[in-house]
């Protein structure tokens, strides 16, 4: 075992070799969905842009209330109007998002008023200041509102939005290779002869890869030869950013990726004490960062999950950190452990504790359908009922 690399030192070397393959230009905001943002963005103005009410009410100043005061209506300011200074001594009528005007400094929403014919009676002392959101509440001139480096979410839309900005400087889309290898494999649709599997990781990671974002630039497949898996890795670095590959990556003398990325570049690391996905390799050729999954399924999913999306990310531009982990409690014991750090299937009970699937070999993959996300047990740790392990849901990748 000494000769696999640590899943943190595997971590470490992938994502400090990293570096931004793409370029940057402007995009219309709604397009930007998804994009990566290239500098931070500073807020140029307030959001809100002057204070405003939060009820369909009454403006008044504080220092004007007394409980027997009856204040008359001064103005009526709807939200969409600018206001004149409050009349000492009057109210005015005032809808939800409507400029507070000079003068007011507290709302009282409209349920706690009684209307006559000499004008508004507020009996319940308000609080000074009530029912009135500030400028700048939500941003202030100056803050910086977005880091460099952020995929740009629904959310963040509505938040240039809110500032006025329609267009947004990010990078291009990171353009994604894939080769898949085996002489086994063949495409879903075909009819599968003695000895044949349908070929899953191919559609699953380009979904994976959409999923993120990318683009699927081609999804090559290889004869497990040497020749057939040097062309296609040519082929793929003429067009592509990063490549990935499954198969091919283990030790029998089917396997040809680690061969041809030795020929063909530089390869910096093989192996990791990681169940699944042991024999994950990790490679430059020509500049362009190369990946090799191991092909049983679950290793594939696995090191995507943890190598791949930090190494695509890096790529794409984006900060890169780990996923989140939550301490939950297991709901079972194992007593045997092994000397690779493992990424059980887990699903997260009714109670609250982790329960891993029947299934974990990584040639199956309906455990990964079937479960919430992988409970990360370090090498050589028994699993104890009730003992804590950081467990990471799929969602977080
Ligand atoms: N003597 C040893 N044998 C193996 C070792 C080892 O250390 N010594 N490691 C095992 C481990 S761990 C893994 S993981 C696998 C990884 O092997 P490869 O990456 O070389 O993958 P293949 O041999 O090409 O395929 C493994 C398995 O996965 C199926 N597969 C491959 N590609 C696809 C695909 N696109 N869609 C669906 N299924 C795929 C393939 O048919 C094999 O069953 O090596 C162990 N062996
Ligand atoms: O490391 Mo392999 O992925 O256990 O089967």
């Amino acid at each position: 075992m000494s000769e696999l690399l640590s899943f943190e030192n595997a971590l470490q070397e992938i994502q400090q070799s990293a570096t931004v393959r793409v370029g940057q230009h402007k995009l219309p905001l709604l397009e930007a969905l998804n994009k990566i943002t290239t500098q931070d963005i500073v807020a140029d103005s307030c959001v809100p842009p002057y204070d405003n009410s939060a009820m369909d009410g009454y403006a008044l100043s504080f220092d004007d209330w007394s409980t027997d005061q009856v204040f008359p209506i001064s103005q009526r300011i709807p939200a969409g109007q600018t206001a004149t200074p409050l009349e000492p001594g009057t109210c005015v009528r005032i809808f939800t998002g409507a400029c507070i005007p000079t003068g007011a400094d507290t709302v009282i929403m409209q349920e706690n008023a009684s209307i006559s014919k000499e004008g508004i009676h507020f009996k319940d002392r308000p609080s000074q200041g009530e029912n009135i959101r500030p400028k700048g509440q939500d941003i202030f001139t100056g803050q910086t509102i977005i880091k460099a480096g952020t995929k740009l979410s629904p959310m963040h839309i509505g938040l240039l939005s809110s500032l006025g900005i329609t267009e947004i400087m990010v990078y291009k889309t990171l353009r994604v290779g894939l080769l898949t290898t085996g002489d086994e494999l063949i495409p879903a649709g075909d009819k599968l002869a003695g000895g044949q599997i349908f070929n899953s990781n191919g559609p699953m990671l380009t979904a994976l890869l959409l999923q993120a974002g990318y683009e699927v630039i081609d999804c090559l497949h290889a004869k497990d030869t040497p020749e057939a898996t040097e062309v296609a890795i040519k082929k793929l670095i003429q067009s592509c950013d990063v490549i990935l590959s499954s198969g091919g990556v283990s030790v029998g003398e089917e396997d040809h990726v680690k061969g041809a990325l030795e020929k063909l570049g530089e390869v910096h690391l093989w192996k990791i004490a990681i169940k699944p996905g042991k024999p994950l390799v990790h490679a430059t050729l020509d500049n362009t960062p190369f990946l090799g999954l191991p092909g049983n399924p679950s290793s594939t999913l696995v090191t995507y999950h943890w190598f791949a999306t930090l190494l695509l990310a890096a790529s794409a531009g984006q900060s890169t950190r780990l996923p989140q982990a939550y301490l939950i409690e297991s709901g079972f014991n194992r007593i045997q452990s092994i000397k690779r750090d493992e990424f059980l299937r887990v699903s997260i009970g009714q109670d609250g504790l982790a329960y891993a699937h029947s299934q974990q070999s990584s040639g199956a993959l309906l455990a990964a359908c079937e479960s919430h996300g992988y409970l990360h047990v370090k090498a050589n740790t028994p699993i104890e009922y009730g003992c804590s392990y950081p467990f990471y849901p799929f969602s977080g990748f």
